[in-house]
């Protein structure tokens, strides 16, 4: 009996801490659901992402939270600063993203390059050897992840984990997780860098990196709304080179590119970063100067006119060239609140052209305003 009594204790016992050991595991788990179910939000949110900007934010801003980390950093190799100056173009704000870092090499990215598919870096925080993953490391950075991020064996650039706790990476821990991570954020960054190439090419002129038509007529439709809601002038400057034929047939059609490019450059020189230059066609180039009337078009009118001809051109076969053009300029003012924005935008650009029509009638490498 009192052997029994004994025995039912250490079932009870055994029974207690069974149950305890169950809630545990069961909490466990709970946990785990409900870090996999932030990641899997994360994920569906980055994948949705519908730019450069919004991705890139996105990790920074919900991947500390999710992942309970006390630093992210993201290195991109962008060899010639293609896509920093692409986006940059299509309006990223990069003071809002102090994180992101571009490497012109992918060896400052600390990966090890002779391995085909380079494995996540996790160990404890080493300020020289993570200077360039961590070039601003929050006090107390304990340990670190660098992960590769790789699509089709190309290191696009490497997301890079801080904790400060000692224990969160170790170069014992399995890196399964993190370079499931990686692969996704790679996938998605791949595709926002291929889209915004893609929309930056379909809008810019190859040959002067200067916007093209199909931006421009977008643009002056939109700046004429904006103009007539908040009641400023908008004006247009048509410009032409002068006697650009002449250019291609007597020094060829690579000088005739050159000079195109030098010309698109020089009037760039003399605009604010408001306005707007596109090449829209042949040797013509059209500006959309936004908050300017005609006497202060007409003045900017009248520096690219003095900046194009006053220095002759230099080619790269060492020719010395006199260029000049013909600009036509003109307002919008009275905003004709009646009619369509497009039939404005259009009877805009042709009032310009018609004034440049008159410059050229008088003689060329003058500026004319109407
Ligand atoms: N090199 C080069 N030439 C171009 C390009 N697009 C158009 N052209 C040339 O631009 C020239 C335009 O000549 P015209 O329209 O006759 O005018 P112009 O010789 O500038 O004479 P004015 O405008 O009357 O002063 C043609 O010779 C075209 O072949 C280009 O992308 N590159």
């Amino acid at each position: 009996m009192h052997e029994g009594g004994a025995g039912v204790r250490e079932l009870k016992a055994e029974n207690e801490a069974l149950r305890g050991q169950l809630a545990s595991l069961i909490e466990q788990a709970e946990n785990n659901y409900a870090i996999m179910m932030r990641h899997q939000a994360f994920d569906l949110e980055i994948v949705g992402a519908a730019g450069f900007q919004e991705l890139v934010a996105t990790i920074f801003r919900q991947l500390p939270v999710i992942s309970d980390l006390d630093v992210v950093t993201l290195s991109l190799v962008d060899a010639g600063a293609d896509i920093y100056t692409v986006m940059h173009k299509l309006g990223v704000d990069f003071e809002a993203l102090p994180n992101l870092l571009f490497h012109e090499h992918a060896g400052a990215l600390g990966h090890d390059l002779a391995q085909d598919a380079p494995k996540p870096l996790l160990g404890p925080h080493d300020p020289a050897l993570h200077r360039m993953a961590f070039p601003q490391p929050p006090a107390g950075l304990a340990s670190v992840a660098l992960v590769p991020l790789l699509r089709n064996k190309r290191l696009l650039g490497s997301l890079n984990l801080g904790s400060r706790d000692p224990a969160r990476f170790t170069p014992l821990l399995g890196t399964d997780f993190v370079e499931h991570m990686g692969s996704i954020i790679a996938i998605c960054l791949e595709n926002v860098i291929s889209n915004e190439m893609l929309k930056y090419i379909g809008l810019t002129d190859a040959l002067t990196g200067v916007y093209n038509r199909r931006y421009m007529d977008r643009r002056l439709v939109e700046e004429i709304g904006r103009a007539r809601r908040q009641t400023y002038r908008v004006s247009c400057m048509y410009i032409d080179i002068d006697h650009f034929k002449q250019v291609n047939d007597v020094h060829g059609h690579g000088a005739g590119d050159e000079v195109l490019r030098e010309v698109a450059a020089r009037i760039k020189a003399e605009l604010r970063m408001s306005d707007a230059l596109g090449r829209f066609g042949g040797e013509e180039f059209v500006v959309l100067l936004i908050d300017a009337d005609l006497d202060s078009a007409s003045l900017v009118a009248g520096r690219i006119r003095a900046g194009v001809a006053d220095q002759p051109f230099l080619l790269a076969d060492g020719t010395m060239l006199s260029v000049s053009v013909s600009i036509g300029v003109a307002t919008l003012d009275d905003f004709e609140r009646d009619h369509a924005i497009e039939g404005v935008a259009q009877q805009l650009v042709a009032q310009a052209d018609q004034a440049l029509y008159e410059a050229k009638e008088s003689g060329r490498n003058r500026v004319v305003a109407r």
